[in-house]
C-alpha cells in the first residue's frame, strides 16, 4: 500500500522533513500547516520540491473549529477555508483534514454540524478538494469516530468523508470493529499512531507520547485490518506527535517510521516480507578496546582462555564453555574506547535472517571484511552495534571460527557456561526504535519496559529474548543526552551454575567485584528467608539477589573498563528477569567508582 507521513512527525525545517521522508522511501506526506507557515518556500516551491523528491502531498492539515457554530461565525470560517483551498491549489494538495471543533463557540448540535460541513464540502468541491472530517479524542462535542461518521453520513456530500486516526479511536477505547460499517469510499484518509499505555489526559498523551506503530501498546494492526475490510485504498499515513522525535535527527526517524509501517502491513496481513529467522544463541560478543591490558586481566581472572587469533586482523578469541568473547584491538578501538561493538547471533539460516533485516531497512554491512575472510551476513542495529548472523561449527554453513587460528592455551577454568544476556545502552532518542528493531528484524519477543532509578536520573530498560532464553538482550536508555559513563555502560553477563564459587575464583585470581553496601544485605535478610551462610557469602562478594515466580536470580559485577563491565549470573531456569530491582544499587555503586582504562 502507499505510505505517507505527516511532517509533524519529523524534526527540522520543512525541507529537511521532506528530504528525510523521501530518502527513507515514503510515497507521500501530510503537510502540517505550521511547517508550511514557518517555511521560506512558497507553496509552488514546496510543490516542486515534493515532485522532485517523488513525494505526493496526500493531505493538508489541519483546519480547526469549523463546524457547529453560530451563523456569523460560520461565514467567517468559510472565508478562512476559501483561503486555504487556494493555498492547496498552489500546493497541489487535494484533501484537507478538518478536525472536530474544540471551540467554546461550538454547539452540541449534530444537524448544524452536518449542514455546515455540507456547505464547506460544496465550496471544496468547486475547488476540486475533498474534506476529511476527523474526531479529535478531546473534541468539544464530537470525540469519537462513529460520531464523526454519523455527521458525515448525514451531511451526505461526495466531497465530504471521514479521516480515521488510530490514536483517537484506540485512546478513547472505542470499539474499532464499528469501522467496518463505514463504506471504504467514505474513508478519505487513515492516520496511524501508537502510544504507550498511560493513565493521563488524552490531549497531553496525544501531543507528547504518540509513537510509531509497534512501539506502544495500542492494537494498531487490528485497527488497520478493520479499515482494510471496508475497501479503503488510500495511503497508510503516520501522524506522530512526540517530544523525542521532535528533537531526534529526521533521517533515522523517517527510516524507523517506515520500518514500523512495513511491520504493520505484515501484522495486518497485507504484505509478506521474508519471515523472521529467530536466533538460537549468542555465538560471540565482540569488544573493541584500545586498552587491552585491563580487559585481558578481567577475562583471565574470570577463567577465560585465549584460544585463537584471527588470521588477518588484530582480534583474539577468548573462550570458556559456550561463552566466546572477541577482543578487537584494531583501528576502531583507538577511536571510540572500550565498547561492545558487535554481537554474533547463532542463526538457523544466516542468509534468510539478513534478507529479513534488509527488507525491514536495516543497514546491511559488507559480507566480507578482508580478502580470505569467511563471508558473513551482518547488519547494523540502530545504536550502531554490528549484528552478525552466523554459525559456529555447524555442518553445511561457513563458520565464523574458520577465520581464526588456534593458539596454544591453558584450559579455561572459571565455571562460566555461556552468555546469559547482553545489555546494550541505546542513544536516548532511539529507545523505542531499538525495541521495534530487535523485535521485528530479529523476531525476538519484547518484555514490558521497566524504569530504574539511577542516582542522577531515571533509566528505562526493556528486554527482548527468544523463546528458550538462549538469546536475551536488555536494551537500556540513559537519563539524558549527556549521560555519564555509568549511564552509558554496556555489559556482557555470563551464566554460571555456582555463582559463589565463580565470584570467589575471580576474586582470588585478582579480579575486583563491585562492592555493594551493607544496607542492601540488611534489606535482603528482611525480604527473603535466605540461609545465613548464603547471605554471608553474598555480602562478602557483592552478590545481588532477586526472585520471581520462576525462581531466583543471583548476580554480581566486575569493575568497568571504558564503557563495558561484565556480570556473572546464576539464573534459575524459570526466572525471566535481569535483576532490575537491584539496578539502582548497582548504578549507585558504579557512580562511586571511576572506570579503568
Ligand atoms: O493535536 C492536534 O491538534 C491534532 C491535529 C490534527 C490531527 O490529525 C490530530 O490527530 C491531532
Ligand atoms: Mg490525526
Amino acid at each position: 500500500m502507499r505510505t505517507s507521513i505527516a511532517t509533524v512527525s519529523l524534526s527540522g525545517s520543512l525541507t529537511e522533513k521532506l528530504t528525510a521522508a523521501a530518502r527513507a522511501g515514503f510515497d507521500g506526506v501530510e503537510i502540517f500547516e505550521n511547517d508550511l507557515l514557518a517555511s521560506p518556500l512558497t507553496p509552488e516551491e514546496v510543490r516542486a520540491r515534493c515532485a522532485d523528491l517523488g513525494l505526493s502531498i496526500d493531505l493538508y492539515q489541519p483546519m480547526r473549529d469549523i463546524e457547529a457554530v453560530p451563523a456569523d461565525e460560520f461565514e467567517r470560517n468559510l472565508r478562512r477555508a476559501e483561503h486555504k483551498f487556494r493555498l492547496m491549489e498552489r500546493l497541489g494538495a487535494d484533501t484537507v483534514l478538518v478536525c472536530s471543533s474544540v471551540s467554546p463557540l461550538a454547539l452540541d448540535d449534530d444537524a448544524l454540524a452536518a449542514s455546515q460541513l455540507r456547505r464547506l464540502a460544496e465550496r471544496a468541491h468547486d475547488a476540486g478538494i475533498r474534506v476529511a472530517y476527523e474526531a479529535l479524542a478531546w473534541g468539544r462535542h464530537v470525540s469519537t469516530y462513529d460520531h464523526a461518521w454519523r455527521i458525515v453520513e448525514a451531511a451526505d456530500h461526495p466531497a465530504l468523508g471521514t479521516c480515521l486516526d488510530s490514536f483517537h479511536i484506540l485512546a478513547r477505547g472505542s470499539d474499532p470493529k464499528g469501522v467496518e460499517d463505514i463504506p471504504g469510499g467514505k474513508i478519505f484518509f487513515l492516520q496511524l499512531a501508537d502510544a504507550p499505555l498511560m493513565a493521563m489526559d488524552v490531549l497531553q498523551w496525544s501531543r507528547h507520547y504518540r509513537c510509531f506503530p509497534g512501539q506502544g501498546g495500542l492494537d494498531v494492526a487490528g485497527l488497520v485490518g478493520h479499515v482494510l475490510r471496508t475497501g479503503y485504498d488510500g495511503p497508510l499515513s503516520l501522524e506522530v506527535f512526540n517530544d523525542v522525535f521532535r528533537q531526534a535527527e529526521a533521517g533515522p526517524t523517517a527510516v524507523d517510521a517506515l520500518r514500523s509501517l512495513l511491520v504493520l502491513q505484515e501484522d495486518a496481513g497485507v504484505s509478506a516480507p521474508p519471515a523472521p529467522v529467530v536466533p538460537t544463541g549468542i555465538a560471540f560478543a565482540e569488544l573493541v578496546t584500545p586498552d587491552v591490558e585491563p580487559v585481558t586481566e578481567l577475562l583471565e581472572a574470570l577463567g577465560f582462555a585465549r584460544t585463537a587469533r584471527h588470521r588477518s586482523k588484530p582480534v583474539d578469541l577468548w573462550q570458556q564453555g559456550g561463552a566466546r568473547v572477541l577482543l578487537n584491538t584494531g583501528p576502531a578501538a583507538r577511536r571510540d574506547g572500550t565498547r561492545l561493538a558487535a554481537v554474533g547471533l547463532e542463526s538457523p539460516d544466516p542468509a534468510g535472517a539478513a534478507q529479513r533485516a534488509e527488507a525491514l531497512l536495516a543497514p546491511v554491512l559488507p559480507r566480507r571484511r578482508a580478502p580470505g575472510d569467511v563471508e558473513l551476513d551482518a547488519v547494523a542495529a540502530p545504536d550502531g552495534t554490528e549484528l552478525f548472523f552466523c554459525a559456529t561449527d555447524r555442518p553445511g554453513l561457513p563458520s565464523w571460527t574458520s577465520d581464526f587460528e588456534a593458539v596454544e592455551h591453558r584450559p579455561p577454568t572459571g565455571g562460566l557456561l555461556h552468555v546469559d544476556h547482553l545489555a546494550l545502552t541505546q542513544p536516548w532518542h532511539q529507545f523505542d526504535e531499538a525495541a521495534l528493531f530487535h523485535r521485528s528484524v530479529l523476531g525476538l519477543a519484547a518484555q514490558e519496559s521497566v524504569d530504574v532509578a539511577d542516582p542522577y536520573g531515571l533509566l528505562r530498560s526493556r528486554a527482548v529474548a527468544n523463546d528458550d532464553g538462549s538469546v536475551r538482550i536488555a536494551l537500556g536508555v540513559g537519563p539524558a543526552p549527556t549521560a555519564d559513563e555509568a549511564g552509558r555502560a554496556q555489559h556482557i553477563a555470563f551464566a554460571t551454575g555456582d555463582l559463589v564459587a565463580a565470584a570467589r575464583r575471580f576474586r582470588d585470581a585478582g579480579g575486583r567485584l563491585l562492592p555493594v553496601p551493607a544496607n542492601y544485605y540488611d534489606d535482603l535478610a528482611a525480604k527473603y528467608a535466605l540461609p545465613d551462610a548464603d547471605l554471608e557469602a553474598y555480602r562478602e562478594l557483592g552478590i545481588l539477589y532477586d526472585r520471581d515466580a520462576g525462581g531466583a536470580f543471583r548476580h554480581c559485577y566486575t569493575e568497568t573498563v571504558g564503557r563495558v563491565f561484565l556480570e556473572l549470573v546464576q539464573r534459575d531456569p524459570g526466572h525471566r528477569g535481569y535483576g532490575a530491582q537491584n539496578a539502582p544499587v548497582r548504578l549507585a555503586a558504579q557512580h562511586g567508582r571511576r572506570p579503568v582504562g
